[in-house]
C-alpha cells in the first residue's frame, strides 16, 4: 500500500531480464536423423565432417585436352591424342610427354597429365591437337580435395541449415544429417468474441481470429511443428482443460493469445498457475506486450501473449523465436538487432521499452528507420506495412533525425 491507501504496483520487469528468465534452463531437445533432402531449416545437432574428399581426384574444370606440361612451352605445340576422359568415365591409361587426352569438364585428369588447355585454344586434325595459345602449368585442373578433404570440419553444431549447407553436406556424402527434433508448439486463442475467418455471423461483438496464423507462421519458420489447439472460450474450466490437453499432447511450448491482462475475463495467469505452471515472468516494461507471461511446469513451457494482434506478433518475435532457437541448440543471438539511423525525430521514452513498427529506407547503403504514424497494438494494417521494429530503450531521451538506433528486421 502507498500513503493514499491504494495498493502499490510492482515495478514492471525490464525486457532484458524477462528474456534472460524465459530462455534460461531450456535444454536442447533430442537428436534425430533426417534425410538430407529434408534437413533445410533444421538445426545441426553435431559437427559435420566430410566423409570424402571433393573432388575425389584431379578433375578438369573445362572441356579441352589434358597433357603433361613440358619444361618449356613452345607455342604452337602439337600433341598426339591417345584417349578420352569424360565425367564419370576416366581414361584408363597414362599420358606421356608429347601426348594428350581429350577431356571434358569433370573428367579425371589422367596420370602423367597436369594441365588442361581449353579446346577454343587448340586446333584438331585427326589424332593430333595443336595448342595455339600459351597457358600456365596446372591451368584448368581442380586438384583432389581442392574443395575439401575427407575429415575436414564443414559445419558446426548449432547451425540452422540453409540451402547452401545442405548442398555442401550432400557433396560430402551425407545421405542423412543429425538434427535437433522439431519443438512442438501448441497454440490456443482465448476469447468469447473470436470466430474463424469466413465464419462471422454478423454479430457486432465478433472479432475474426488473426493471431494463430501469424504465430504459427513464425513458429514454423523457426523449425517448430505447430499444433493448432483451437479457440478457448473465457472460462476457468475451459482454459484449464486446454492447458491440460496441451500437456497430454506432449507440447514443448504452449503459446496462448489473449486473456493476459487484468480484466475479470483474463484467466490465463490463474489457469496456468492452477495447472502447476509457475509464472517466472508476468508483466514487463514493454510496448507492445506489457501483460506477457511465461512459466514452466514439467516438460511444458507456457508463453502467454497478449490478445492484441500486434502485441502477440511482436512478443512472439521477441520471446517465442529465442525459445525455439534455444530448444534447438541454435547458435544465434537472443535478439538479432542491426544498427540504423532515425528517419524521424522521436520524443523521450517512458518506462516501457518500445518496439516501434517502422519502415527502412537506404541512403548510401545505410539503413534509415522511419516509424509508422499509427502504433496502436490492434493495427494489423500498419504491422503489415512495417519491415522492422525500431527499438526505443526504456527512458531513452529525445532523439533527432540521423541519431543512431537499433532495429530488428522483420523477416516473416
Ligand atoms: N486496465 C487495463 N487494461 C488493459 C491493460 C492494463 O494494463 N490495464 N493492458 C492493455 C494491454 S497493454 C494489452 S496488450 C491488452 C492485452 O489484453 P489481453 O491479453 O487480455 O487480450 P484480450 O483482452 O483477450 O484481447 C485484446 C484484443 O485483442 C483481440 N484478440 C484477442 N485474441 C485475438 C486473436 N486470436 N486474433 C485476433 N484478435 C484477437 C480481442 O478481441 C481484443 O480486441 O490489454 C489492455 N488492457
Ligand atoms: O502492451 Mo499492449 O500490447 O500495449 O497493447
Amino acid at each position: 500500500m502507498n500513503m493514499t491507501g491504494t495498493p502499490k504496483k510492482a515495478p514492471l520487469m525490464p525486457v532484458a531480464d524477462a528474456l534472460a528468465l524465459i530462455t534460461r534452463d531450456l535444454d536442447v531437445l533430442a537428436t534425430e536423423m533426417v534425410p538430407v533432402a529434408e534437413a533445410v531449416g533444421r538445426v545441426l545437432a553435431a559437427p559435420l565432417a566430410a566423409r570424402r574428399s571433393q573432388p575425389g581426384a584431379d578433375m578438369s574444370a573445362m572441356d579441352g585436352y589434358a597433357f603433361a606440361y613440358p619444361d618449356t612451352l613452345d607455342i604452337p605445340l602439337t600433341l598426339k591424342v591417345v584417349g578420352e576422359s569424360a565425367a564419370g568415365r576416366a581414361f584408363d591409361g597414362a599420358v606421356r610427354p608429347g601426348e594428350a587426352t581429350r577431356i571434358f569438364t569433370g573428367g579425371v585428369v589422367p596420370p602423367g597429365a597436369d594441365t588442361v588447355v581449353i579446346q577454343e585454344n587448340t586446333t584438331r586434325e585427326g589424332d593430333s591437337v595443336t595448342i595455339t595459345v600459351p597457358l600456365a602449368k596446372g591451368r584448368n585442373v581442380r586438384k583432389a580435395g581442392f574443395d575439401f578433404a575427407a575429415g575436414t570440419a564443414l559445419l558446426p553444431a548449432g547451425r540452422r541449415l540453409n540451402a547452401r549447407d545442405v548442398m555442401l553436406a550432400a557433396a560430402a556424402d551425407h545421405a542423412s544429417l543429425p538434427v535437433v527434433r522439431r519443438p512442438r508448439v501448441g497454440i490456443i486463442q482465448t476469447g468469447d468474441e473470436l470466430v474463424y475467418p469466413g465464419q462471422a455471423t454478423g454479430l457486432l461483438s465478433e472479432v475474426v481470429v488473426s493471431n494463430v496464423y501469424g504465430l504459427a507462421a513464425l513458429a514454423r519458420e523457426a523449425g517448430a511443428e505447430v499444433i493448432d489447439l483451437g479457440l478457448v472460450r473465457d472460462g476457468m474450466d475451459e482454459t484449464r482443460a486446454a492447458i491440460s490437453r496441451a500437456r497430454d499432447l506432449g507440447i514443448d511450448v504452449l503459446v496462448s493469445s489473449g486473456g493476459a491482462s487484468v480484466g475479470e475475463h483474463d484467466l490465463m495467469a490463474p489457469a496456468l498457475k492452477a495447472e502447476g505452471i509457475a509464472l517466472a515472468v508476468h508483466k514487463i516494461a514493454l510496448r507492445p506486450g506489457k501483460p506477457l507471461m511465461f512459466g514452466a511446469g514439467g516438460n511444458m513451457r507456457a508463453l502467454g501473449l497478449p490478445g492484441n494482434p500486434v502485441s502477440a506478433y511482436v512478443c512472439a518475435v521477441l520471446f517465442l523465436l529465442p525459445i525455439l532457437s534455444r530448444l534447438q541448440g541454435e547458435d544465434a543471438p537472443l535478439m538479432a538487432t542491426r544498427p540504423a539511423r532515425l528517419g524521424t525525430a522521436m520524443p523521450a521514452n517512458d518506462t516501457r521499452m518500445d518496439f516501434v513498427r517502422a519502415r527502412l529506407s537506404f541512403e548510401d547503403g545505410k539503413a534509415i528507420a522511419h516509424p509508422l504514424t499509427n502504433q496502436d497494438s490492434s493495427m494489423l494494417s500498419a504491422l503489415a506495412s512495417a519491415d522492422c521494429l525500431l527499438i526505443r530503450p526504456a527512458h531513452a531521451p529525445e532523439a533527432k533525425v540521423g541519431d543512431p538506433c537499433e532495429i530488428i528486421p522483420l523477416n516473416a
